[in-house]
Formats: C-alpha cells, sequence, structure tokens
C-alpha cells in the first residue's frame, strides 16, 4: 500500500514551494491537473524504503507546468502561480493535511516576501545601472576620444604645414596662408561648435561661456573677416592668426586624448595649461589687428551693412559692428583669461596636493 510522505512547504508571491521527505526518491511521477498536484515515487521515507504518494488540491488556481529537482534527501517542487498574489493557506479544504507543515528554512510571511521582492528589485536595478553606466562611460569616452584625434590631425596638419612653408618660402609663405590653409581650418572650426555642446549637455565638465567664446569669436574672424573679404586673404595677419590657434591645438587635444583614459603626461599638461598665456593676448591682439586691418574695407565697399528707416539714415555701415566687436574681444579675452587662469590654478592645486 502507498504511503504518504512528509511534505513542507512555502509560498511566495508568484510561486509555491513543496519539500517532500523523501531521501534516494525514484520513478518520481508529479503532475499538476485541474488545479490538483498528485505525487508518486519509490523512497526511503517515515516507514523506511516504499512507495509513497498525496495529492493537494491548491487554494487558487496554478500553472499545469510543474518543476521538481530530487536531491539525496528530498524531492523539491516549484509550482507556479496562475496570478501573483498572496495566499492565506495552501489547500482548498480548511483543514491543513496532516502530513502537511511549514518549511521553516524557506518561510516568509507575505510582508517579508514584498521585502525579498523590493530587494531582488533594488539589486536587479543595481545591476542594470552599473551595465548602462558602464556603456555611456565608454561610449562617450569613444566619442570624445574620436572628436579630439580628428582636431588634432587637423591642427597638426596645419601647424606643420605652415611650419614647412615658412622654411621653404619664407617671408612669402605669409602671403598665401589663407589659400593653402583656410579648408581644414575652415573643417576643424564649424567641427569645433561641438564643444559649446558638449559642455551644454554636461559630455565635459566645464562652462558653456568659455567655449561659446572662443567658437563665436574664432568663426566671426575665420568666416566674416577673412572668408567674407578676398581682400584680407594675402594679408600676413592671417598667417599669425592661424599660426596662434593651432599651436595651443595641437597641444590642448591630445592633452584631452589623453585625458579619456585618464592618463596623463606631465610636459603636456603643463604646457596645456601654460603655454595659453602668452598665446591668448599674442591671438587677440592678432584678431584685433585682423579686425582693424577690415574695417576700411568694410566701410568701402558697404558689405553686411544693415538697411535701417529713412529716418535715421540709409543704412549702418558693418565697420561701427566691427568697432563694437573689437570691444567684445577684449571683454571675451578677460572672460576667457581668468577661466583659464582658474583652471589652471585648480589643475596644479589638485595636482600637488595628490601629491602631497
Ligand atoms: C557669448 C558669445 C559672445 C561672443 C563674443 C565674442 C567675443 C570674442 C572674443 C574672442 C576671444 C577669443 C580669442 C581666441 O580665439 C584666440 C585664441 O585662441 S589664441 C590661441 C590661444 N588660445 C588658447 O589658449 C585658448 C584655447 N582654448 C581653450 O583652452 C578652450 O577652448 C577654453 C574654452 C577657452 C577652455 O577650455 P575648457 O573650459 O574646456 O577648459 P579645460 O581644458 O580645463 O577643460 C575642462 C574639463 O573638461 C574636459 N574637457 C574639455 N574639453 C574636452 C574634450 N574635448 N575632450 C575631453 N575632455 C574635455 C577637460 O579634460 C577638463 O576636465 P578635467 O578638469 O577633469 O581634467
Amino acid at each position: 500500500m502507498a504511503l504518504t510522505p512528509l511534505v513542507y512547504w512555502a509560498q511566495r508571491h508568484k510561486e509555491i514551494y513543496l519539500r517532500v521527505e523523501l531521501t534516494d526518491a525514484q520513478n518520481i511521477d508529479v503532475l499538476v491537473l485541474e488545479n490538483v498536484l498528485r505525487f508518486r515515487a519509490r523512497g526511503h521515507g517515515a516507514k523506511g524504503l516504499n512507495e509513497y504518494c498525496f495529492s493537494l488540491e491548491f487554494l487558487s488556481p496554478v500553472k499545469p507546468e510543474v518543476s521538481y529537482k530530487s536531491t539525496q534527501r528530498q524531492v523539491n517542487i516549484t509550482v507556479r502561480k496562475e496570478q501573483h498574489g498572496w495566499w492565506d493557506r495552501l489547500t482548498v479544504q480548511e483543514r491543513k493535511p496532516v502530513f502537511l507543515a511549514p518549511d521553516f528554512d524557506r518561510w516568509l510571511d507575505e510582508s517579508d516576501a514584498e521585502m525579498e521582492n523590493r530587494e531582488k528589485f533594488v539589486v536587479l536595478k543595481l545591476i542594470a545601472n552599473k551595465v548602462s553606466y558602464y556603456w555611456i562611460v565608454h561610449l562617450k569616452m569613444g566619442y570624445l576620444f574620436m572628436y579630439n584625434l580628428v582636431q588634432f590631425l587637423g591642427f597638426s596638419w596645419i601647424f606643420v604645414n605652415m611650419t614647412v612653408r615658412l622654411f621653404i618660402f619664407g617671408q612669402d609663405s605669409l602671403y598665401d596662408t589663407f589659400h593653402t590653409i583656410s579648408d581644414v581650418m575652415f573643417f576643424c572650426q564649424i567641427l569645433a561648435s561641438v564643444e559649446v555642446l558638449n559642455a551644454a549637455f554636461g559630455v565635459v565638465k566645464t562652462g558653456v561661456v568659455p567655449p561659446l567664446i572662443q567658437v563665436v569669436g574664432r568663426n566671426f574672424i575665420l568666416f566674416i573677416i577673412f572668408g567674407s573679404l578676398e581682400e584680407m586673404h594675402h594679408r600676413p595677419v592671417v598667417f599669425f592668426v592661424f599660426y596662434l590657434w593651432s599651436a595651443i591645438e595641437i597641444v590642448r587635444y591630445p592633452f584631452y586624448m589623453l585625458g579619456c583614459f585618464n592618463t596623463e603626461w606631465k610636459t603636456l599638461t603643463w604646457l596645456r595649461y601654460t603655454i595659453w598665456i602668452p598665446l591668448y593676448p599674442l591671438g587677440v591682439l592678432a584678431e584685433a589687428v585682423a579686425v582693424i586691418q577690415s574695417i576700411p574695407i568694410f566701410y568701402e565697399t558697404k558689405r553686411f551693412s544693415i538697411p535701417v528707416p529713412k529716418v535715421f539714415g540709409t543704412s549702418i555701415n558693418f565697420c561701427y559692428i566691427l568697432h563694437i566687436y573689437l570691444v567684445l574681444m577684449f571683454l571675451g579675452l578677460f572672460i576667457n583669461f581668468r577661466h583659464l587662469y582658474k583652471q589652471r590654478k585648480r589643475r596644479f592645486r589638485t595636482k600637488k596636493r595628490k601629491a602631497n
């Protein structure tokens, strides 16, 4: 005759766990049909080696698929609830079957189970956050590295080309800088607008105003003063402006490239945060000379003159705007000079502190 094994149970919101006390169970047959679980197996139970079986009619609907695992000491059965929720008891009949007892090793009350669920959720969320953080950091790093590499190559080409031409053609090379260099300079300076977006969207940790001043300032000189006036193309001032711009960039971009890998080359860091001290005022001075040289051309050609209502005259000559721009340039120089001075102090102060 088949005997009944001892069965221990516990629940979670989604599952029922049954532990059948049978050692070395064989010929296990577990099946759920119309909400009733039937178990049959041969093994060592309370009454020695025998055929054991039981059946349980669950309190609420469960899924027909059932999974079980037999170990040397017991058979573990997992049944999935049809609907997630907490049951008051396991079986339809109010009286608990005598062979059934709570599995205190796995027992949780409803609030504990909720807590467990929440903990699992928090852990999963943490893992998901870590994974997405990892991807975001690597994507950002790859993007910044590529951006800095392209700019570095562009400005290196400009700097090397101008230097070689200066050695070969001497003073003559000062007069055709625009024709040989402008295309690459246009490309690099248009691309540099990305730096304003990087700061605005928090891709790099810096303010928006300093890169904005630099991008607007340089593009104004490049496109309005040089680009739109053919009369400026052959002036030596183009050489000085382009040379000063590229001199800082062949240091700044490799510095950023190393920064993408949290690496530093001390000499490069020192150069990045030092050579702007002479280069920046010289650069602004060269840009100011370019603006001053362009004023009579704009005055005569009336290019970009702004039409105004007749009572005020016929138009505002663009050269008046350039006078205002000259003042803005020195304001921009002051803002960025102060910004770079602060960056320099911050960089070298942190370095010193780290060294102590
Ligand atoms: C509001 C509009 C008004 C318009 C008015 C127009 C007025 C015009 C005035 C014109 C004056 C401009 C003249 C100028 O064109 C002349 C010259 O350029 S002459 C040549 C000499 N020039 C220079 O030396 C300046 C070079 N440029 C710069 O240094 C930057 O462009 C500047 C925006 C000025 C400062 O850069 P930033 O704020 O980014 O400082 P940091 O380099 O210290 O960076 C801060 C942190 O961000 C990380 N970062 C920044 N960019 C990148 C990047 N591309 N890739 C990776 N990481 C980046 C950097 O590593 C720092 O992070 P951490 O501190 O953690 O190391």
